[in-house]
């Protein structure tokens, strides 16, 4: 451990012992579910129900660099997201969730567009109110994991995210919209509101007002209004074929390497105090603070730092 005038005292942890402290630490923090049996919900009950409505995949390609690619792949119904779908999307984010040397993630859509919200013939199937809470439960539960994972996450929106896949952007700590690409949170001309937790995260995002606007007027979101509102934190342009430009995907890898450059132990905990910041009161926030800063001083990062004597000019 190094003290205060930079010796080192004799409990140093080494860089093992400090990796799995903040991992259980990430686990205690993002053991997030926000439904359980206590209020009522038995997951094996409603995922039984989803495995009905089967069609497309959620696919996960974990790299070396530390960035996963996560891609929704159901082309034929424009990325809507099927039952099965929404079981895998649980499976993919529970892998991501014991990937211990992770950094970033990229949510995207596959041949070209994000995704167009629930599929609607399994929407149709499940129309009663009681089927639809336990959808809901679900993917809430699903995507409150996804924001709270230990990583820096960022959507990748090309085309179009409708209605759920709106909502599902929200679960991404950043948006690129791919020029010409549209959000928008079509539910109000569904008859509905948001259920996916895609409301509360939006206001998170953008405030109340800008909120209202999208969800009430059902707001096509440009690149343009995007940025404008804080919706959007870049925007990518769709490359020509032949002009040999980096893909979208390699365009999204470089900008969200800003933020995933560096060892995974401390990118872990930049997003740790943050998520704890924005969702904890704050004298539990400070706290967590506490013990994730315990996580990294005098770790290796800390130590190397403090021997190359830099300069932050
Ligand atoms: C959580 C709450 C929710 O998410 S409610 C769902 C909200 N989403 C929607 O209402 C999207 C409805 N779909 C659309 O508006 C259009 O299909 C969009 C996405 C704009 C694409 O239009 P366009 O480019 O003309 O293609 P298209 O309509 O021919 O669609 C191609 C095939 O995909 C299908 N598709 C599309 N979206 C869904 C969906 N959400 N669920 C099920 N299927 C969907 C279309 O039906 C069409 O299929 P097919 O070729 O007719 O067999």
């Amino acid at each position: 451990m190094l003290r205060q005038d930079g010796t080192v005292c004799s409990e140093a942890t080494t860089p093992g012992v400090q990796q799995q402290q903040l991992w259980s630490l990430g686990k205690r923090q993002s053991s997030g579910c926000v439904y359980s049996s206590t209020h009522g919900f038995n997951p094996e009950e409603i995922r039984e129900k989803l495995q009905a409505f089967p069609g497309g995949s959620i696919d996960l390609l974990k790299q070396e660099s530390g960035v996963a690619v996560l891609t929704i792949n159901n082309p034929s119904r424009m990325n809507a997201f099927s039952g099965s779908m929404m079981v895998d999307l649980e499976e993919r984010v529970s892998q991501l969730e014991s990937w211990t040397d992770c950094k970033g993630l990229i949510v995207q859509g596959a041949a070209g567009t994000f995704c167009s919200g629930s599929d609607l013939n399994a929407v149709r199937a499940i129309s009663n109110p009681q089927d639809g809470m336990k959808m809901c439960m679900f993917m809430q539960n699903a995507l409150t994991r996804l924001l709270r994972l230990p990583l820096i996450s960022v959507a990748l929106v090309e085309g179009r995210a409708l209605g759920g896949g709106a909502e599902l952007t929200t679960a991404c700590d950043f948006r690129l919209l791919a020029s010409g690409s549209v959000i928008q949170f079509v539910h109000k001309h569904m008859g509905l509101v948001p259920g996916w937790g895609g409301a509360a995260r939006l206001v998170r995002v953008v405030g109340s007002q800008n909120a209202l606007k999208l969800l009430g007027g059902a707001v096509k979101v440009d690149p343009g209004l995007g940025l404008q509102i804080g919706l959007a934190d870049g925007v990518l342009e769709v490359p020509q074929a032949e002009e040999g430009a980096d893909t979208l995907l390699q365009q999204a890898e470089n900008w969200l390497s800003q933020y995933t450059k560096g060892p995974a132990p401390v990118i872990q905990a930049v997003k740790k105090v943050v998520l704890s910041g924005r969702e904890l009161p704050l004298s539990e926030a400070l706290r967590t603070e506490k013990d994730v800063f315990g996580t990294v001083w005098g770790g290796p990062a800390n130590l190397q730092a403090l021997a190359s004597k830099s300069k932050h000019k």
